[in-house]
């Protein structure tokens, strides 16, 4: 894996009214990687994420992706930048009322010109990438599971080819077998595209399973970096207590120190 940093965060303050989520806050994100951010309920993942796509503006600091300083960028250098990554929210975030196929072809729409039949062609390989079934493509997002509609919004983040992959809580609310083929899947084509991943998560057995690195949110910072055995000699109470606590004996680690 390369070392080198696509994405660096430094100095970055975000502040809702008084209340201040991250202050004087730092991360690299490397070429490759696949990156998992964990933290307490509140300590700002998701803002930290939306910070660094350009959904939530900052108070201070820098965020730069692939050497483009994003919040001083122009608009047209920030939307080239914004064509090389995916975002999938939490819930998929698909429009209700566009099939799964047209949903794909949103970003594509958007961002390209490339002709009807080509986005659609585009869409179905997509859609066929996530593991969902060619029938899946006419329907609306009502008609399918809770697995199914984030398996569909994450053929949406990968319409256009992202280099970079957002990934908000991709597991949450999957049954343990359905999380872990949502794993597998993530693991499978980050290493078949290549990809760097950026995920949000509370789920210990996506953090064994697929992240090469881990970043614990603490005190308004990247409290700590590291492998999933480094987490394990951290003396940090949080910290502590989410790898060595009983969730993470019952995933089987965490069980020595
Ligand atoms: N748009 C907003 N306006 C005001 N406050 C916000 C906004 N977005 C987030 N916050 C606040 O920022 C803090 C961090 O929120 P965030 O959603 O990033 O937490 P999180 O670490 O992802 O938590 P969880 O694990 O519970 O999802 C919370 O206190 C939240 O209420």
């Amino acid at each position: 894996m390369a070392r080198e940093p696509i994405i660096k965060v430094r100095n970055l303050r975000s502040q809702f009214g008084d209340h201040v989520v991250h202050d004087a806050l730092d991360l690299d994100v490397y070429g490759g990687e696949v990156l998992g951010v964990v933290g307490g309920s509140g300590t700002g993942k998701s803002v930290l994420l939306r910070s660094i796509v350009g959904l939530i503006q900052p108070k201070e600091g820098s965020v730069s992706v692939f050497g483009t300083d994003m919040l001083r960028a122009s608009e047209d250098a920030r939307q080239r930048i914004e064509q090389r990554w995916g975002v999938m929210f939490q819930d998929g975030a698909l429009f209700s009322s566009l099939t799964v196929r047209e949903n794909v072809e949103v970003p594509m729409r958007e961002q390209t010109d490339l002709p009807a039949d080509t986005r659609r062609a585009l869409a179905e390989l997509k859609i066929s990438m996530v593991g969902l079934p060619p029938n899946a493509c006419d329907k609306y997002p009502s008609e399918l599971s809770g697995g199914m509609r984030k398996r569909a919004g994450l053929a949406r983040a990968l319409a256009l080819d992202p280099e970079i992959l957002f990934l908000d809580e991709p597991t949450a609310g999957l049954d343990p077998i359905g999380a872990a083929a949502f794993d597998v899947l993530i693991k499978k084509l980050q290493t078949t595209m290549g990809l760097t991943v950026f995920m949000v998560t509370h789920d210990l057995d996506s953090l064994h399973a697929i992240c090469d690195r881990i970043a614990v949110l603490a005190e308004k910072k990247v409290f700590v970096t590291g492998t999933m055995q480094d987490m394990l000699k951290v003396d940090h109470p949080w910290v502590h207590e989410y790898f060595h606590g009983p969730r993470a004996r019952a995933a089987g680690f965490g069980t020595e120190g």
